[in-house]
C-alpha cells in the first residue's frame, strides 16, 4: 500500500497540494482523476519521488520513501511521466532496454534481453525497434515509454495519462494489459486519467483531486456517481448502467 499522510506542497507562493491524506491499495488499478490543474501530476511525481516531499509523509509498504534508497525505489516502482523527455538519437529497443537497468546495472543477462524482446512484442513495437525516438509518432513513442516501465517488472507502476496519443486499439490493449498485470500478477497500478469511461471500466479504486485536495476516494462502484463526478468537474456527468457496466455520459 502507498500511504500519503498530511501532504502539502507549494510551488513558489502557490499552494498546489493542501493537506492530502489518502491510501492507495495494493494489487489494484487506481485512477487519479480530477480537473485540469487539480494537482494529480504533482501528487504522482511526489509519490514517484521525482520531487522531494516538503511537508507530510509518503510511505511505500510501510517505508518512508524519503528514506528509501534510490536503487531500492527503482526496483519497486516504475514511472511514466506526462512529458516524455525524448533523447532523440536513442533507438526504441535501447529505450526499452534501459528499463532493465535497475536489475542488471549495465550487464544485461539473457533474461534481461528476453524481457526486452517480449515487451517490444507485447507493445507492438518490434517493427519500430530500430527506429530513433524522433522518427516515430507521438502514440508510438508513448507506447515505447510505457514498455520501458513495463519491462522493469516492479510491483508498482505509475503512469501519468498513459492513453495520451493512443488510438482506440492501443488504448484498449494497454488497459487490458494493466488489468491483467493487476489481476494475474498482483501488480499495483496508479494512472492519471481523464477518460472517465476507461477509468470506470478498468479502475478498482478512484482518487479524485480538486484544487489540491482529495475530493473523494474509494472503490469505484462506491464513489463514482453522477453527483460526485458532476461536482468534481463542475460539469454535468451522468453515470448510466448498461449490461452491468457503467458509462459516463457528459456530452
Ligand atoms: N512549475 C510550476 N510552477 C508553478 N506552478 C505550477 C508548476 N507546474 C504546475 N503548476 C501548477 O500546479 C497546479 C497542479 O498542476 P498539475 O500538473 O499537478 O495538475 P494536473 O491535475 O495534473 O493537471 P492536468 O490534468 O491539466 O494535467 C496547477 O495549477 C499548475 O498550474
Amino acid at each position: 500500500m502507498i500511504s500519503v499522510s498530511t501532504l502539502t506542497h507549494s510551488l513558489g507562493h502557490r499552494l498546489i497540494l493542501d493537506d492530502i491524506s489518502v491510501e492507495i491499495p495494493k494489487g489494484k488499478i487506481t485512477a487519479l482523476i480530477g480537473p485540469n490543474g487539480a494537482g494529480k501530476s504533482t501528487l504522482l511525481h511526489l509519490i514517484a519521488r521525482q520531487n522531494p516531499v516538503q511537508t507530510g509523509v509518503i510511505s511505500l509498504d510501510g517505508e518512508d520513501i524519503a528514506k528509501t534508497a534510490s536503487t531500492d525505489m527503482a526496483l519497486r516502482m516504475a514511472v511514466v511521466a506526462q512529458e516524455l523527455g525524448v533523447a532523440s538519437r536513442l533507438r526504441v529497443r535501447d529505450l526499452v532496454g534501459f528499463g532493465r537497468w535497475p536489475q542488471h546495472q549495465g550487464r544485461p543477462t539473457e533474461v534481461d534481453k528476453a524481457a526486452v524482446e517480449k515487451a517490444l512484442e507485447e507493445f507492438h513495437l518490434l517493427d519500430l525497434s530500430d527506429r530513433f525516438l524522433d522518427e516515430i509518432s507521438g502514440g508510438q513513442r508513448q507506447r515505447a515509454f510505457v514498455a520501458m516501465a513495463y519491462v522493469q517488472d516492479t510491483d508498482w507502476l505509475l503512469l501519468d495519462e498513459p492513453l495520451n496519443n493512443l488510438d482506440i486499439r492501443y488504448a484498449k490493449s494497454l488497459m487490458a494489459k494493466l488489468r491483467n498485470m493487476a489481476e494475474e500478477k498482483n501488480k499495483s497500478i496508479v494512472i492519471v486519467i481523464h477518460d472517465l469511461n476507461y477509468a470506470l471500466a478498468n479502475a478498482d479504486y478512484f482518487i479524485a483531486v480538486k484544487e489540491g485536495k482529495v475530493a473523494f476516494a474509494g472503490e469505484t462502484s462506491d464513489v463514482a456517481t453522477s453527483e460526485s463526478l458532476s461536482e468534481l468537474y463542475d460539469a454535468e456527468v451522468n453515470i448510466i448502467e448498461s449490461d452491468g457496466k457503467c458509462f459516463a455520459f457528459h456530452h
